[in-house]
């Protein structure tokens, strides 16, 4: 380039928002997706000296999202489609050396009207299904799952002690707490599961019954990090398929309220905040981890 200096540069379209229906008699489906590509393509020409024969308009990249959906006839897990996306860009531009696909799916969950599942109905639930999609030249992928948005609260069965005090240190130690979060999670996936949406939700199933232990008894929680860990050990010793789990629990705070001659605190009445809010992050990871496969 004559300069010293290295030159890197990517580009995509972001938040292409489709929705797809799929109709049967008797059973209808819908997905509504917000898709962002990324392409890292061989286009330096274009930054250097405006010319753009080697790039691929972001416009046609939004145009290829409503293509490819209509391409699915039949209802097809979010993993699947990333994976069609990525693979289709790869495969038809010389010029493209990788690509990333990021999807949120929004969470219409079927009706059930007296027991019986709706034909053609549904509500909005609460938390979403994401996924990410990297695929390289040579074809490997790479999916990575996760929930957002998973909000857990148990009114009891968590307390935390036994932490560093010095003079900066207010926080009493207590066995009995208000524990609530909103899980984030993202898991990798070392092949291909026999369907992604059932592994979607068995993770999440696992992620919920160990936050919460059995309905009667439940489990105690020395603190979100022990939580957590219990949390990502359950998937990864559950899931051979799943090669790799972050998860993101911010404690979102109940604190005792009193006042004075009004509120005694009697384990009832709380401020829930949070803001501020504590951060907890941990990831597990196989040892034999390898990062990319053929799906
Ligand atoms: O479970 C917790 N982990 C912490 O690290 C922490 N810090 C804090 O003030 N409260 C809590 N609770």
């Amino acid at each position: 380039m004559g300069e010293d200096l290295i030159l890197e540069q990517k580009h995509g379209k972001a938040r292409v928002r489709v929705a797809r229906a799929w109709r049967q008699s008797g059973k209808q489906w819908i997905v509504e997706w917000n898709v962002n590509i990324m392409l890292y393509s061989e286009c330096l020409a274009a930054y250097t000296n405006g010319d753009n024969s080697d790039i691929v308009a972001t416009d046609s990249m939004k145009n290829t999202v409503y293509a490819k959906a209509k391409e699915c006839a039949d209802h097809v897990p979010v993993e699947d489609f990333g994976i069609l996306l990525g693979k289709h860009f790869i495969a038809t531009y010389s010029q493209v050396t990788a690509v990333t696909i990021k999807i949120v799916e929004k969470p219409w969950e079927r009706v059930w009207i007296d027991g019986i599942p709706h034909e053609h109905g549904f509500k909005l639930g609460t938390e979403k299904h994401t996924v990410e999609i990297n695929i390289n030249k040579g074809g490997d992928v790479k999916v990575t799952s996760g929930v957002e948005g998973l909000a857990l609260l148990k009114t009891t069965q968590s307390g935390f002690e036994g932490f560093i005090r010095d003079k900066y240190t207010m926080l009493p130690e207590t066995k009995e707490r208000i524990l609530a979060t909103e899980v984030s999670a993202k898991w990798r996936y070392t092949r291909k599961p026999s369907c992604y949406t059932d592994a979607y939700n068995a993770v999440k199933k696992t992620l919920v019954d160990v936050f919460f232990g059995s309905p009667h008894v439940g489990v105690y929680s020395p603190s979100v990090q022990n939580t957590l860990y219990f949390m990502a050990q359950a998937v990864m010793h559950k899931f051979p398929v799943v090669e790799s789990i972050h998860l993101s629990m911010p404690n979102l705070h109940f604190l005792p309220v009193n006042i004075s001659n009004i509120v005694k605190f009697d384990h009832d009445v709380y401020m829930p905040t949070d803001e501020p809010h504590g951060t907890i992050e941990a990831s597990l990871t196989r040892k034999d981890f390898t990062g990319f496969s053929k799906m």
